[in-house]
C-alpha cells in the first residue's frame, strides 16, 4: 500500500542554498537577528513531516550562505545542477531554498536559462526556524505542493511566499521586517492554500522551454554593475564600476530611469567606449522606463529596462551579453523577457 502511494507521488528534488529558511537564533523571541545559512537540506526536510503527504522529496545541499553574497559563480553552479535535475526522468519538480535578499535575482537567472516545463519554486523565508511564528515550514511546504502539481507546468520559475506563488521575473524584496514581504507590480499568478494551488495568471513574457538561453551553453557570466542615482549625485561610481571592468552599467536611476545632468556626459563617453548603458528606476512600487522619455536613448545608443528592477535588470544584461554585444539587441532582449 505504501508503495503504491509513493508511486502516485511527485518526485520532487529540494536544493538547497542558505538563507534565513536555514537560520537559527539565540531565542525565540530573535525574529530578526539571528544567523542565515545555518541549518542543513535534511534537518530542514525533517522539520515538515506532512512535505511525505505530498511528494517523494529529497534533499541537496548546493552551497550553504546568506544570499547576499551569492556571486556570479554561484548562480551558474546552481543553475547547472537544476538543468541536469531536470533532464532526469525520476524528478517532476525542483524547489530551490534561498536567502530572500537576491531571490528575486536567482528566481528570475534560473527562469532566463532553463530549459523546461517542469516546476521550478524558489523560496525563502523572512524568519529563522528558531523563532516564534517562523513563516519558513509553510513556505517549503507550499513549495513542494506546487512543485508537484502538473499545473505549475510551463509557467516560468515561481516563487512561494506568504500564500502567494508568484512569477520569478516579477516578484521583488518590497519590505524587509514582514512576512508578507514580495510582492510583483503586476501581481501575484496565484495562491496555495492547504497544498493546493489556484491559478489566476500566467506570464507573459519569454521563460524556460521559450526563453533563447540555455544554462547549458553559458560558462561565465560578463561583469554588470549598478549605479545609484539621487540628488547631488557625481559620476564617480559610473566611471570606477567601468574602469573596474563593468561591460554593462545599470542605472537605478530616480522616478523615469532620469539622469543627472552631472552624470550624463559620462555616460555618453563610457557607451562611446564600449559600455553598455541601461537605464532602470529605483522607485519602489515598479518602474516603467520608456525610450526616449527623459534621455535621448536612441542619440546616446543606451537601453530601457522598462519595468525591471536594477537587481533584475543586471541578471538580464549578463544573460543576454553572453550572446550579443549589439545596444538594439539588447533592447530587444529587454522587451521580450
Ligand atoms: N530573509 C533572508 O533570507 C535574509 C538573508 N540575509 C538572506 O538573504 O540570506
Amino acid at each position: 500500500k505504501e508503495a503504491e502511494q509513493q508511486q502516485k507521488l511527485a518526485n520532487v528534488v529540494i536544493l538547497a542554498t542558505g538563507g534565513t529558511i536555514a537560520g537559527a537564533g539565540a531565542s525565540a523571541a530573535n525574529s530578526a537577528t539571528y544567523q542565515a545559512a545555518k541549518v542543513g537540506v535534511d534537518k530542514l526536510i525533517a522539520g515538515v513531516p506532512e512535505l511525505a503527504q505530498l511528494a517523494n522529496v529529497r534533499g541537496e545541499q548546493v552551497m550553504q550562505i546568506a544570499s547576499e553574497s551569492i556571486s556570479n559563480e554561484d548562480l551558474l553552479k546552481l543553475g547547472k545542477r537544476v538543468a541536469e535535475l531536470a533532464e532526469s526522468n525520476d524528478v517532476d519538480g525542483i524547489v530551490i531554498t534561498h536567502g530572500t535578499d537576491t531571490l528575486e535575482e536567482t528566481a528570475y537567472f534560473l527562469n532566463l536559462v532553463e530549459k523546461t516545463d517542469k516546476p521550478i519554486v524558489v523560496v525563502g523565508s523572512m524568519r529563522p526556524g528558531t523563532a516564534m511564528s517562523a513563516d519558513g515550514m509553510l513556505n517549503l511546504y507550499n513549495a513542494v505542493a506546487v512543485a508537484s502539481d502538473k499545473q505549475s507546468r510551463g509557467k516560468g520559475v515561481l516563487v512561494t511566499m506568504n500564500d502567494e506563488i508568484q512569477s520569478g521575473r516579477d516578484v521583488s524584496k518590497s519590505v524587509n521586517i514582514k512576512t508578507e514581504a514580495f510582492k510583483s507590480a503586476w501581481g501575484p499568478m496565484g495562491m496555495v492554500v492547504e497544498g493546493k494551488s489556484y491559478w489566476f495568471r500566467l506570464p507573459a513574457k519569454r521563460h524556460t522551454s521559450n526563453s533563447e538561453f540555455d544554462i547549458k551553453q553559458i560558462s561565465s557570466l560578463p561583469q554588470v554593475d549598478i549605479a545609484y542615482g539621487y540628488g547631488n549625485v557625481t559620476d564617480t561610481a559610473y566611471k570606477a564600476l567601468a574602469q573596474n571592468g563593468a561591460k554593462a552599467l545599470i542605472h537605478a536611476g530616480t522616478g523615469n530611469g532620469s539622469v543627472s545632468s552631472r552624470v550624463v556626459p559620462a555616460l555618453q563617453e563610457l557607451r562611446k567606449n564600449g559600455v553598455q548603458i541601461i537605464r532602470s528606476s529605483h522607485v519602489n512600487q515598479g518602474g516603467f522606463v520608456l525610450r526616449n522619455a527623459e534621455q535621448p536613448d536612441d542619440k546616446n545608443d543606451w537601453v530601457v529596462a522598462h519595468d525591471l528592477n536594477p537587481q533584475k535588470a543586471r541578471i538580464l544584461a549578463m544573460v543576454a551579453m553572453t550572446k550579443t554585444q549589439d545596444s538594439k539587441e539588447l533592447q530587444r532582449i529587454f522587451w521580450e523577457y
